[in-house]
C-alpha cells in the first residue's frame, strides 16, 4: 500500500452552528476505491464537500502533504475532481463542451479552443463513459441517466488525483451501473484516490476496496467491505438484514429485509 494521499484528521463540519460531520479521521492512499455509506442524513454529502475544500471544516485535511485550506481555488479544482448529486446544467449546451468543462480548471475556458491535451482529455472522458454517439446532442435533451454519464465524464476530464463521486450510479441502469464503478474503480488502478457515496451496499461491496460507514456524523466504521459491511453495522446503522455470500475478497450482499 502507498503512503496515505488524503489525510482527514479530527474533521468536524458545522452547518448552521449544528455539527453534521464531527471528528472524523482516515486516510486514503491512491489507487484504491473507497465507498462512503450510511443512511439519509448521515453527514456524507456534506463531509465529501468538506474533503474537497468546498466547505470550511475544523481539524486536520492534508492532500499530498499541503494543507487543503492552504490551496489557491483553481489548485483545489485540479486537485479534486467533485461529483455533486444530481445537478449538471440547465442550458442547451452540446455534450462535449459540458464535458471540456472539466477542463476549466487547468486554464480551459473556451470549449471551442481547447488545447490538445485539453482535447485529448475531453475524448477520453467521452470515451469511457461511452458518449461519443451523445457528443452533439444539448445536454437538456438527454435522459436521466444519459445526464449522469455526461456529469461524470466533465469531473473525469479533470484528471485529478482526487475523485469524489456523489451518488454517481443513483439514476443508472444496472448496465452502467456496473460500467460506471468499474470505471471510478480503473481511475482509482491508475492511481487515484476515488471516494464514492452510494446507498447501493450491493455494489459497495462488490467495487470498493474499502468501506467508509458514516452514522449520525460520526465514522463508525472503516474496513474491508465483509468487515464494515458485517451483519453488526447492517443491523446496528442501517436498522437492515442481508443475504450473503461470495468471498472474504468478494463479498455479495444483498439488503433484505428491516429490522
Ligand atoms: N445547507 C444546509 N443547511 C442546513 N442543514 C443542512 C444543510 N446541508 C445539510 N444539512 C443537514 O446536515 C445533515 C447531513 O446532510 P447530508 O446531506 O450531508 O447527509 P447525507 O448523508 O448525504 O444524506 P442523504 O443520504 O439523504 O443524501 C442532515 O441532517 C441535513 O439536514
Amino acid at each position: 500500500m502507498s503512503a496515505p494521499y488524503l489525510v482527514a484528521d479530527g474533521l468536524s463540519v458545522a452547518v448552521d452552528r449544528r455539527e453534521v460531520v464531527a471528528d472524523v479521521s482516515f486516510s486514503a492512499s491512491r489507487g484504491s476505491l473507497i465507498a462512503l455509506v450510511g443512511p439519509n442524513g448521515a453527514g456524507k454529502t456534506t463531509l465529501l464537500r468538506a474533503l474537497a475544500g468546498l466547505l470550511p471544516s475544523r481539524g486536520g485535511l492534508t492532500v499530498g502533504g499541503a494543507s487543503v485550506a492552504a490551496l489557491g481555488a483553481r489548485e483545489k479544482a485540479r486537485t479534486f475532481a467533485y461529483l455533486p448529486q444530481g445537478h449538471l446544467v440547465h442550458w442547451p449546451l452540446p455534450v462535449r463542451d459540458v464535458v471540456a468543462l472539466g477542463r476549466y480548471p487547468h486554464g480551459a475556458v473556451d470549449p471551442a479552443r481547447l488545447s490538445r491535451a485539453d482535447a485529448e482529455a475531453v475524448e477520453r472522458a467521452m470515451r469511457v463513459a461511452d458518449l461519443e454517439p451523445l457528443a452533439e446532442r444539448p445536454v437538456t435533451a438527454l435522459s436521466g441517466g444519459e445526464k449522469s454519464r455526461v456529469a461524470l465524464a466533465r469531473m473525469l476530464a479533470v484528471e485529478a488525483p482526487v475523485v469524489l463521486a456523489d451518488e454517481p450510479v443513483a439514476s443508472l441502469d444496472p448496465y452502467y451501473q456496473i460500467e460506471v464503478l468499474g470505471l471510478l474503480q480503473r481511475a482509482a488502478r491508475a492511481g487515484a484516490v476515488v471516494i464514492v457515496v452510494t446507498h447501493d451496499l450491493g455494489l459497495a461491496a462488490r467495487f470498493a476496496d474499502r468501506v467508509l460507514v458514516l452514522a449520525a456524523g460520526r465514522l463508525v466504521m472503516d474496513g474491508p467491505p465483509e468487515e464494515a459491511l458485517g451483519p453488526g453495522p447492517l443491523a446496528d446503522v442501517f436498522r437492515i438484514t442481508a443475504f450473503r455470500g461470495g468471498t472474504a475478497d468478494q463479498p455479495v450482499i444483498v439488503p433484505w429485509s428491516a429490522v
